[in-house]
């Protein structure tokens, strides 16, 4: 009769007996604490979502002893060894049983959420796929060199609940971890499987997965706060009122994994091409059409390279963040997104690596950016169709261009707007934009093609390595003007605020390399001779602007098109022009279900305001938008309210240039 396991495990003793133990000394208190609520045995708050309690009847335990002794961690989204509270669970049950941990990876991607066409919960896609399936080829290289061929990942093609079910039988598993996911077709995939092995007699243990705050903890609460409802601050200070997000893991120093690799393929593992996670085209001839592979060139896609990213950011990029994050060759910016998105880099050893840096104190911008990412997963949570429904409901009658020729050329990076297509073009040959450019580019299509700004979010959804479903919802709805916080500046694709001196520009439209700096960003106003001389023909060598319109007028009207649907949908909008959305059930502390004002832009706030806006400012002083004019404190403390705003002027008159340190 084997063993039965020990969740009940005591906080002393999981960090005794812990394989991480070396490094865990100084982290006994919180590690174990975390470890002892993850069993399942507290309150189950961070186990929230999978049915963990319902998994260990004692007639399911008594089956779980039946099925075996092993430990069986399943990967997903969490594939690193620093950092892992599923790892390590296991790694501690499997020591204090004398048993051996398993490592799982299953490829079930019709189970993880829609086509990128279809539904409103997408699955992963195009280059973050590419990445996945890099980043596991390297995951298994690491646990094999560090832990013994053993230690090697056991692939599967799903049905994750088949694949699991038979797995965990042939290594002798009786207990199945994994790191929690929280887009909404994951959650439920998550909950049904989890049911399913649990009633098959697994003991399953959901983990925290890759936030620093659960989506379903922070509760904003509106008696205490006079700004909008869902931005960033009120979002704070309810992180604020949660536990401080628990310290990271320590990489496990050892491993009980089986003695050889012959276990891996008698788990019925398969080799990494076997799963097709990339489905690569085929040319007439039959050859392959390897995209992936020039886009990784760019790429270091391990676990260590996220880490010697992070540390090269926080020794020199964090003291530069405030003042240089906006330019657009990302030279202070940290580059992790990819890592972070595929759990190669844990949000809380970045946290705790920040914070050691001097944290808020050295850039208060960057301290708050993991809880951008948390508030993003919050919104999805609470809007779990905002990938494809506005979150101002009203916004759905928008009018949007339809203009499939204008899209292409945005998508190829050929609209003859030099900065808009360096960024296209550097995000389809390397999967990756720096957030100004992605703003800049984002703005431009819904701004001023206005093209709905759903073409964006699936483009960027299937080109990105960081493709992540929460932000990337986020930001293009905010770029939509439909999100919870409307952008309130505009963004000009002729500026050269984020490119001053070209380089970046010349790095990706190679085809303009000999024009002078200052028509870099204006090509169509350089003279015939200097064209000339650059060998630039335009609309031969370069193409011609698809929109020669002045800007301001193709922005106007959009800006038009947005104040029409306020106009037909009063009942969603308050005394002050601001627009309202319903509260969803379980967001606010006392205001669930009633309508919250959120920010609207002046020009859409004045009734009045439906006529061209004034001269838009292209310099780098135009304004630092609403990051000094939005009401920023708490109510009756250190900021101002909503209303206050300075710099800006009165309805809509006043238009500020994309700030360039905004967000
Ligand atoms: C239209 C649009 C779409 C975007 N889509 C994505 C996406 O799919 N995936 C993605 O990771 N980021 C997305 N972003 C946010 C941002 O541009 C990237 O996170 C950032 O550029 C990544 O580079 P970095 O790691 O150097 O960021 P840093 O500036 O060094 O920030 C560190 C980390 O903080 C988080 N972060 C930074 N900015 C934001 C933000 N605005 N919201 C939430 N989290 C943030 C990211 O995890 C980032 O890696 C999008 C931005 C825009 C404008």
């Amino acid at each position: 009769m084997l063993k039965p396991l020990l969740w009940s495990v005591t906080p002393s003793r999981t960090a005794s007996l812990s394989p991480c133990s070396s490094g865990l000394v100084q982290l006994v208190g919180s590690a174990a604490r975390r470890l002892h609520r993850l069993s399942g045995r507290d309150t189950g708050r961070a186990m929230s979502g999978p049915p963990v309690k319902k998994a260990r009847s004692s007639e399911q335990s008594q089956a779980g002893q039946d099925l075996g002794r092993n430990q069986l961690v399943w990967l997903r989204q969490d594939l690193r060894l620093h950092d892992h509270p599923a790892l390590c669970a296991a790694a501690s049950a499997a020591q204090e049983s004398s048993s051996t941990v398993h490592l799982v990876f299953v490829f079930s991607p019709e189970e993880d959420g829609d086509d990128l066409q279809e539904g409103t919960s997408w699955r992963p896609a195009g280059a973050s796929l590419a990445w996945l399936q890099a980043s596991l080829a390297s995951l298994n290289t690491d646990l094999r060199q560090k832990f013994g061929p053993g230690a090697g990942l056991i692939l599967r093609r799903g049905p994750y609940q088949e694949a699991l079910q038979e797995v965990a039988a042939r290594c002798d598993a009786s207990c199945l971890h994994y790191s929690r996911r929280y887009e909404p077709a994951m959650q439920a995939t998550d909950e049904r499987v989890h049911a399913a092995l649990a009633q098959h007699g697994l003991s399953v243990m959901g983990h925290q997965g890759h936030l620093l705050h659960e989506p379903e903890g922070a509760k904003i609460d509106m008696s205490n706060w006079k700004g909008h409802f869902g931005t960033l601050m009120p979002f704070l200070i309810a992180c604020e009122k949660l536990e401080k997000p628990a310290g990271p893991l320590p990489t496990p120093t050892s491993l009980p994994v089986p003695a050889s690799d012959e276990a891996i393929s008698r788990c019925g593992g398969v080799p990494l091409e076997d799963l097709h996670i990339l489905n690569l085209p085929r040319r007439a001839d039959g050859s392959i059409v390897d995209w992936a592979g020039p886009m990784l060139d760019s790429w270091d896609c391990s676990e260590s390279a996220a880490l010697h990213l992070l540390e090269a950011f926080v020794s020199t990029g964090l003291q530069q963040y405030e003042s240089k994050r906006g330019y657009a060759d990302a030279r202070s910016v940290s580059r992790v997104s990819p890592y972070l998105r595929w759990g190669q880099l844990s949000p809380r050893h970045m946290h705790r690596r920040v914070a050691q840096a001097g944290g808020k104190q050295v850039s208060k911008t960057f301290w708050r950016r993991l809880t951008w990412r948390d508030l993003s997963y919050w919104q999805l949570h609470h809007w779990p169709d905002m990938v494809r429904k506005p979150i101002r409901s009203h916004y759905a009658d928008q009018r949007w261009r339809e203009d499939p020729a204008a899209l292409k050329a945005w998508q190829r990076g050929q609209t003859g707007f030099p900065l808009v297509d360096a960024g296209m073009r550097q995000l389809y040959q390397t999967g990756w934009m720096q957030q100004n450019v992605r703003m800049v580019v984002a703005a431009f299509l819904t701004e001023y093609l206005s093209i709905h700004w759903i073409h964006g979010c699936r483009w960027f959804h299937d080109k990105l390595v960081d493709a992540d479903l929460a932000i990337n919802s986020m930001m293009w709805q905010n770029a939509g003007k439909s999100g919870l916080d409307q952008w309130n500046f505009t963004v000009l694709p002729t500026s050269s605020t984020q490119d001053p001196g070209g380089a970046y520009v010349i790095t990706w439209v190679t085809e303009l390399k000999q024009l002078p700096k200052k028509y870099l960003h204006k090509p169509w106003e350089a003279p015939p001779d200097v064209l000339e001389t650059a060998g630039i023909k335009l609309g031969h060598t370069y193409p011609h602007r698809i929109e020669t319109e002045k800007l301001e007028v193709l922005r106007h009207q959009n800006e038009e098109w947005i104040r029409d649907v306020r106009r037909s949908h009063p009942e969603w909008s308050d005394k002050g022009g601001y627009d309202l959305i319903l509260t969803p059930k379980g967001s606010t502390v006392r205001h669930d279900g009633q309508k919250m004002r959120v920010f609207a832009k002046p020009v859409f706030r004045d009734p009045e305001s439906d006529h061209p806006v004034a001269p838009i400012s292209t310099g780098r002083g135009g304004g630092r938008g609403r990051g000094r004019s939005r009401g920023r404190g708490r109510s009756g403390g250190r900021g101002r309210s909503a209303g206050n705003n300075r710099g800006r002027g009165r309805g809509g008159r006043v238009q500020t240039t994309l700030p360039f340190t905004a967000q």
